[in-house]
């Protein structure tokens, strides 16, 4: 084994010297490879179907311009994100608005530039939208966020659809649910489309996708008995991927085939007439693709622990510390030596809980060697936050041997250039 790691062909050293470190790094190869995999898999012949990218896992212009050449759609939930897919060249065609409080502001400026199709998150959200559309000759094509109230097993603060989650309305307030179908079905720039569910992310059991296809065929078929036609079901993303050797995700094949089966099934069974089934991978696209490099720092040994320093922390990672998430590292420089020393790798933020994993076998390491934490593409520098004024790190792919810068590194006159003096 070499000494030095390479991503696509690129030696980690080349990257660190030409970007600076922290550096999120993404083998653009195994991006595409997720789309692909998606694209060829979510098929069926009793549906037409649709792969919008949960852009939330991790958007830029450089990442959306990728979605955009693979030929999926972008879910975004902010006029952040809605902005990053435009400038991305992304049509409005291919743009969901999703939010569970889209501000006046972010709605006008989707209407103002093409977007139309929206998730309802709740009947207040319904009566804005009415009237920000009504204010133009423009149409909507609106699809309802219901809870399914399934909870899925995952860390409860990614847990989207228990009975008190803030998205969507739940599937029990039935009448309230035909009261706003019915209001958005009757409104006359508005085309009411279907429902939408999501039940949470860093997902492992293929049941709870099953379980989750078969309450929403349930529901829609109680909808059509009332006259309530849904040709589209969303249902969202939150497909599990590999962070350590403990995770088992279900290949995408394999998601696919088990959702669009079931659903098959079910349309058969309780007699319904859907017509397109979307799905929303996020993780799953970005995920395994990203890694991230810190340069090490200082060490130190305690009574308990051998501390490692590196030059990054909770600010460009921030899953440790809300969800006690695990990843995988190795020294990046030192790949051709055992995993024999026993260490605690934290960051350089003032906060006893920047720590990045807590306790792993690690290969010897000095002061100056690269560290590399895996499956950091999703989650990671799109909840990159600047506590203690630390500066973003750049974005690069690599490819085949190539690198290409996708977001540069915030400098200082970046970070001070909002301040008012
Ligand atoms: C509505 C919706 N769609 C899609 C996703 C993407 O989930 P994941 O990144 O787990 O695939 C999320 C996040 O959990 C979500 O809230
Ligand atoms: N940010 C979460 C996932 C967000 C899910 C969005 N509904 C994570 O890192 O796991």
């Amino acid at each position: 084994m070499d000494k030095v790691l390479k991503i696509s062909g690129v030696p980690v050293t080349q990257l660190a010297t030409q970007y600076g470190t922290p550096l999120y790094v993404y083998d653009e190869n195994k991006l595409v490879e997720q789309c692909q995999s998606y694209k060829q898999n979510f098929v069926h012949p009793g549906f037409t179907t649709e792969i919008l990218y949960a852009s939330k896992a991790f958007s830029c212009v450089g990442m959306l311009q990728l979605i955009k050449e693979q030929g999926l759609c972008a879910d975004v939930v902010s006029i952040g994100e809605l902005a990053t897919a435009l400038e991305a060249g992304l049509d409005p065609d291919r743009i969901y608005f999703h939010g569970n409080n889209k501000t006046l502001e972010e709605i006008n400026f989707a209407i103002e530039h093409g977007v139309y199709r929206f998730f309802v998150d709740n009947v207040q959200e319904a009566e804005t939208l009415k009237k920000c559309i009504e204010k133009t000759n423009k149409k909507l094509l609106v699809m309802l966020r219901i809870n399914p109230c399934i909870e899925a097993h995952t860390h409860e603060f990614i847990q989207t659809a228990n009975i008190d989650s803030k998205f969507g309305i739940s599937i029990y307030s039935i009448d309230e649910i035909k009261t706003l179908i019915r209001s958005l079905q009757t409104h006359e720039q508005i085309v009411f489309e279907g429902l939408h569910a999501h039940i949470g992310s860093q997902i492992f059991e293929k049941e709870a996708f099953v379980k989750e296809v078969q309450t929403m065929f349930s529901f829609i078929s109680d909808l059509e008995r009332d006259g309530f036609y849904c040709p589209k079901l969303d249902l969202g993303g939150g497909f599990a991927i590999h962070y350590t050797d403990q995770d088992r995700p279900i290949p995408i094949e394999s998601i696919c085939k088990t959702i669009l089966d079931t659903c098959a099934q079910e349309q058969i069974n309780k007699k319904t007439h859907v017509k397109t089934i979307l799905i929303e991978p996020g993780r799953s696209i970005a995920g395994e693709a990203g890694s991230t490099l810190y340069t090490i720092g200082f060490s130190k040994q305690t009574p308990h622990k051998h501390y490692l320093f590196v030059d990054g922390g909770m600010s460009d990672n921030i899953r440790p510390c809300l969800y006690q998430a695990q990843y995988d590292a190795d020294v990046a420089t030192q790949m051709d030596s055992e995993k024999s020393r026993k260490v605690c790798i934290a960051g350089k933020c003032c906060e006893s809980g920047d720590v990045l994993i807590p306790e792993m076998k690690l290969q010897p390491f000095s002061q100056g060697d690269l560290l590399i934490i895996y499956s950091t593409g999703a989650y990671g520098f799109s909840m990159f936050n600047n506590y203690n004024r630390n500066l973003r790190p750049a974005v690069v792919f690599v490819k085949d041997g190539k690198s290409r810068l996708i977001v540069r590194r915030e400098s200082l006159e970046d970070l001070l250039k909002g301040d008012i003096r």
